[in-house]
């Protein structure tokens, strides 16, 4: 009976939230060495499924599910833990929205890719924190086929809210509810937030996130993120770069 032997495998590692329509099984953590600079940092792991509300499932069935769902299908995200989150008195953390061009290969477009390695930096270096991976947030949230019609547009001289309000999408789609259940579920206490988009610390805060302090994260620039850098702050509402480190009203 392979089955139960899985399922008596991973049964202490799976938890479930139940959050509203849906339930949200977590499972980890798993030891996930990771190269930052040559050095290799121990992050712990966890990911995150989604399924409508109901009894808890139990390890067993959620393995069963494992081949009854096409889950490869569906975005999962997941958050690497680094240091004692649950316990640690200042915790610094990153919601980070997945950025698949600037994420994976390293696109100069956008800050992505280097908001995503630097936070990783300033969270080991913090001696706590975590950095949730949001994979249903491409594009802030309208996906990266959208996306791609959304550059296209950008090369004809549209600026990252306009080609999105052209496409008939909001400018900014994106949804914390599942994360910040995780995000609780992890750590009680209040966390810093690393982030340069005040619509972002409200949207979290507003879904019930516990915001000590934001911490701002700029850098990178170059000829061709230029312009998305500036439409952040002229458009989107991004803090500017001179705007230090503070504590979020509650
Ligand atoms: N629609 C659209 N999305 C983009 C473009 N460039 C990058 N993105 C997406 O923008 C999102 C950026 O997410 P974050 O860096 O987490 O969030 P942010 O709102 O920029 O705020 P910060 O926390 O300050 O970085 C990612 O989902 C990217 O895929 C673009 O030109 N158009």
């Amino acid at each position: 009976m392979i089955q139960s032997h899985i399922a008596d495998r991973i049964k202490d590692k799976i938890r479930r939230i139940e959050n509203g329509a849906n339930d949200i099984y977590v499972v980890g953590p798993i030891n996930l060495p990771v190269n930052l600079d040559g050095e290799t940092k121990m992050f712990q792991w966890y990911s995150w499924l989604r399924k409508e509300a109901g009894e808890a499932k139990s390890a067993a069935q959620l393995v069963e599910d494992l081949n009854r769902f096409s889950y490869a299908e569906m975005q999962q995200s997941s958050v690497l833990v680094y240091g004692d989150f649950e316990h640690e008195s200042d915790a610094v953390i990153r919601m980070h929205s997945i950025c698949h061009t600037g994420d994976i290969f390293g696109s100069e477009r956008c800050d992505c890719g280097y908001q995503l390695k630097q936070s990783m930096r300033m969270i080991t270096e913090h001696g706590t924190g975590a950095l949730f991976y949001l994979a249903n947030h491409e594009g802030r949230g309208i996906g990266l086929f959208s996306k791609a019609i959304a550059y296209l547009l950008q090369e004809d001289g549209l600026d990252t809210v306009d080609a999105n309000t052209e496409l008939g999408f909001a400018d900014d789609s994106r949804d914390y509810g599942e994360a910040i259940a995780v995000l609780k579920l992890l750590r009680p206490a209040s966390v810093a937030i690393i982030t340069n988009n005040p619509r972002k610390v409200e949207a979290l805060r507003k879904a019930g996130m516990n915001i000590a302090r934001r911490v701002p994260l700029w850098g990178n620039p170059s000829v061709y993120n230029e312009k998305y850098l500036q439409t952040k702050v002229n458009r989107s509402g991004h803090f500017g770069q001179e705007s230090g480190s503070e504590t979020v009203a509650r």
